[in-house]
Order: structure tokens, then C-alpha cells, then sequence
């Protein structure tokens, strides 16, 4: 069925915004500012925003394994309702995606409850234990998106660099979560001021840093792209500036909550400001923005990390790492970065969509004809309190509990079929 969405804005180069309009017909894009087709439903978007639908390259959706946390219909939906069409999933789950047989029955699961697009990783060692390493080229066979083994550092680096050259072959990309486990000390936050006022253990910014810089080198001696996940410090910065600037195939992705909060902002011990890396110092924070500015960093990923109520109640320590985004992260960069002007609105649609679809040459996040149909009307004015109670997502946790935020994803089009409507 053909669908004409009218009245809506659409985002130029210059981040103007003009009058347009879309059609789309069997789950694509089919013209762009045409005429009203005879017999087409209307969809009227009041004069709103039209986006492409973002991209995510790394979220967590905890099934199978872990469904008391979320499940691939809950976090699919949560991703829905922030305007998320395709989502990155990452292998942290029982069974991790590690072998051709348990990356098929993720996608089965995949295909029966994901109302957006779910496309899995496939890990880079057996169980993420780090030791045995996968076969890669089975895994891409099988619809694995990337290879990593987010939750985790991968410590060896004769692994990581055997595992980069298979993919090279493939021409895939590694994404990592760098941590070296012998610099975490048990640490729950970073180590820097506000731990020592809390009493808490600390994890040092070097902990990242330093597999940042050993991987980057890794990379190029393999010829891998290579791709770093959640970045948190300056020396990370320096260490992915340094290395795009040797011509190594290196891209990085930021969170918003690093964008958004530093380490002082931490009222107290409450799990629901513990993520992994941890929120860094306000320096670390402004090189973040300044790397994203210039390039060093390519776009912004959720890393939607669901956890229980209960598991989030008693403190830092002992608490699991991780926060939900999905749900909150465009209103709040728009709010505090667009409004603020500190960012044009077509920076940050860009960042969430075409800027992380290129690194993985997906071919979404772009409104144009032929393309999949995957689109949000978002009203820029609406302006709402976050309630994590009223969450999609089974998470709770979340350290936004109570900001106010404008800018609000009010509809979800996923090839063609409306997956989100806000209620009125
Ligand atoms: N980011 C987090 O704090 N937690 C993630 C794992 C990860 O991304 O490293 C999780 O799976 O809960
Ligand atoms: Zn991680
Ligand atoms: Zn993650």
C-alpha cells in the first residue's frame, strides 16, 4: 500500500529545515517532495521533522539469556519509540553468538520478535572468554553485522591481531571494547576526584587508553578496520586522532551519556550512574565534544544497557555496569546541544545516522529514493519530563530519572510500516 506522508520538514545540507514530502510504497522510498498519489493512505506530519531512523551500532538486548533484563521485543520496541530503526546487537548473551548454530538461533529469535531491524555480531573469541578464537568467516556467512566482544577487553594481543587479519580478509570491521583487566583495580567509577569523596574504587583512564593504542597499532599492522567502542577519555582521543592522522582504518563512536555528564555530576552511590567506561572528568568530557567536532570521533551509539531494578538498588559495588539510552538519547543531545547551539541539528541527525551506517556500509540513515522506508517524524517542540517507570524498555536505569527534555520521536516507520506512534 502506497503512503504519503505530507506536511512534514526535511533537513538540508545547510540544516534548514524545508517543506516536503515523502512517498513510499513496498517498504521504500519512491519520491521525495512529489505529488499526492490517488488512493495513497496520508500520513500528516504537521509540520514536524522527518529524520531518517537512527542508527546504532552497539546496543545490548540481553536475549537469549538474560530476558529478566530485556528481551529482543522489549528493546526493539524501547528502540522504536526513540526513533531507532536499526540496532547492532551486541554478543553478550547465553549463548554468546560465537559458532554458525548459536548465531542462527539469535537470528530465529531475531526474526520473530524485532520490530525494528536487529542485526547480531558475531563474538571474536568462544564465550568471550578471550581464549579460543571464532571462525569469522563463518560468522559473516551467517549475517553476523561486525565482530566484537563488547562486555569484555580482549587481552591478548596475538589474539585480537589474528582475529584483525581474518577480518581483513572479509573485510569487516573489529569493534572493541577496551579495557585492560589488569588496570580495572575493582574499580566502579573512574578514578579521579568524585571516587575518593564517595569512597569508592576507582578505574583509571590508562585502564582504556592503553588498548586503545595497542589495538590501533594492531590494525595497521593487520590492515583491519577497526572500530572503538563507547570512548571515554582524552588520551583515548589522542590515541584514535593520532592514529586516523597515520592513515590507520580507525572509527569511534561515543555515548550520550559521556557527552552529557562527568564524573562530579554523580550525586551519590547510586547504580544507576555506574556504566562501563565510567563517567570521566570534565576534561575528558569537553575533548569528547571537541573530538566529535573535528571528526576524530564519527558518531554517537546508545550502548542501551538494560539491568534489573534489583540488581541496580544497593550501590555501586557489586552492581552491574550499564545504563538504558534508547529511549532518551535524541531529546537530550538536542536539548543540550542543538537548543544550545552548540551543535546544528543536521550534526546530530548525521552522527546518529548516515555517520554510523557508513562505518559498517549499511546501506540506511538516508532519506532518499530507492532507499528503505525507515523514518521518524520527530516534533522538535514537544517538551516532556523523563519517567523511567513509563520506560518501553524493561530497563530502569537510567541517571536522566526527572530531566526535562524537548524534542521527542512522535512516529516510527520501518520499511513502510509504522512500528511507533506516540499516544495522545
Ligand atoms: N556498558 C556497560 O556498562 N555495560 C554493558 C557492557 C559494555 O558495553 O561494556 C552491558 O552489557 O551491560
Ligand atoms: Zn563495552
Ligand atoms: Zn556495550
Amino acid at each position: 500500500m502506497t503512503k504519503h506522508i505530507k506536511n512534514i520538514k526535511l533537513l538540508n545540507e545547510q540544516s534548514e529545515l524545508i517543506n516536503s514530502s515523502v512517498t513510499i510504497d513496498n517498504g521504500k522510498i519512491i519520491a521525495i517532495g512529489g505529488k499526492q498519489p490517488e488512493g495513497a493512505e496520508i500520513i500528516d506530519g504537521n509540520g514536524n521533522l522527518l529524520a531518517p531512523g537512527f542508527v546504532d551500532l552497539h546496543v545490548h538486548l540481553r536475549e537469549p539469556g538474560f530476558e529478566h533484563k530485556e528481551t529482543i521485543a522489549t528493546g526493539s520496541a524501547s528502540a522504536a519509540k526513540g526513533g531507532f530503526t536499526t540496532i547492532c546487537a551486541m554478543p553478550n548473551t547465553k549463548p554468546v553468538p560465537d559458532s554458525v548454530e548459536n548465531l542462527q538461533l539469535i537470528n530465529g529469535l531475531i526474526k520473530e520478535s524485532a520490530v525494528v531491524r536487529v542485526l547480531p555480531y558475531g563474538s571474536l573469541t568462544v564465550a568471550q572468554s578471550g581464549d579460543e578464537r571464532t571462525n569469522l568467516a563463518n560468522l559473516k556467512a551467517h549475517g553476523a553485522v561486525a565482530f566484537s566482544d563488547d562486555g569484555v577487553g580482549v587481552q591478548l594481543a596475538a589474539t585480537m591481531f589474528e582475529q584483525m587479519k581474518d577480518a581483513a580478509k572479509l573485510d569487516m570491521v573489529v569493534v572493541a571494547h577496551c579495557e585492560d583487566n589488569s588496570l580495572i583495580y575493582d574499580g566502579v567509577m573512574h578514578e579521579g576526584k568524585r571516587n575518593k569523596e564517595l569512597g569508592l574504587p576507582g578505574i583509571p583512564s590508562v585502564c582504556e587508553s592503553v588498548q586503545i593504542a595497542r589495538d590501533v597499532l594492531l590494525a595497521e599492522a593487520a590492515g583491519a578496520r577497526y572500530h572503538v567502542c563507547h570512548v571515554s577519555t582524552k588520551e583515548s582521543v589522542r590515541a584514535v586522532r593520532d592514529a586516523k592522522a597515520a592513515g590507520i582504518r580507525v572509527t569511534a563512536e561515543v555515548c550520550p551519556h559521556h557527552l552529557l555528564l562527568e564524573e562530579m555530576d554523580i550525586p551519590g552511590d547510586d547504580a544507576n550512574w555506574k556504566m562501563n567506561p565510567p563517567l570521566r572528568a570534565l576534561e575528558d568530557k569537553d575533548s569528547l565534544h571537541a573530538a566529535l567536532l573535528d571528526g576524530t570521533i564519527d558518531c554517537i551509539s546508545t550502548d542501551h544497557a538494560p539491568h534489573t531494578v534489583e540488581e541496580k538498588c544497593c550501590g555501586m559495588v557489586g552492581a552491574p555496569f550499564g545504563i538504558v539510552g534508547f529511549e532518551t538519547a535524541f531529546p537530550l543531545l538536542y536539548t543540550q546541544f542543538v537548543e544550545t547551539g552548540k551543535w546544528t541539528l543536521k550534526q546530530l541527525i548525521d552522527w546518529m545516522t548516515v555517520k554510523p551506517a557508513q562505518i559498517f556500509n549499511l546501506p540506511y540513515g538516508k532519506i532518499e529514493v530507492g532507499a528503505s522506508a525507515d523514518l521518524i517524524i520527530i516534533d522538535l517542540n514537544k517538551e516532556q519530563t523523563i519517567h523511567a517507570e513509563e520506560f518501553v524498555s524493561k530497563g530502569r536505569n537510567t541517571p536522566f530519572n526527572g530531566w526535562a527534555a524537548k524534542g521527542w520521536p512522535i512516529m516510527t516507520i520501518f520499511e513502510g510500516n509504522i512500528v511507533y506512534k506516540e499516544e495522545k
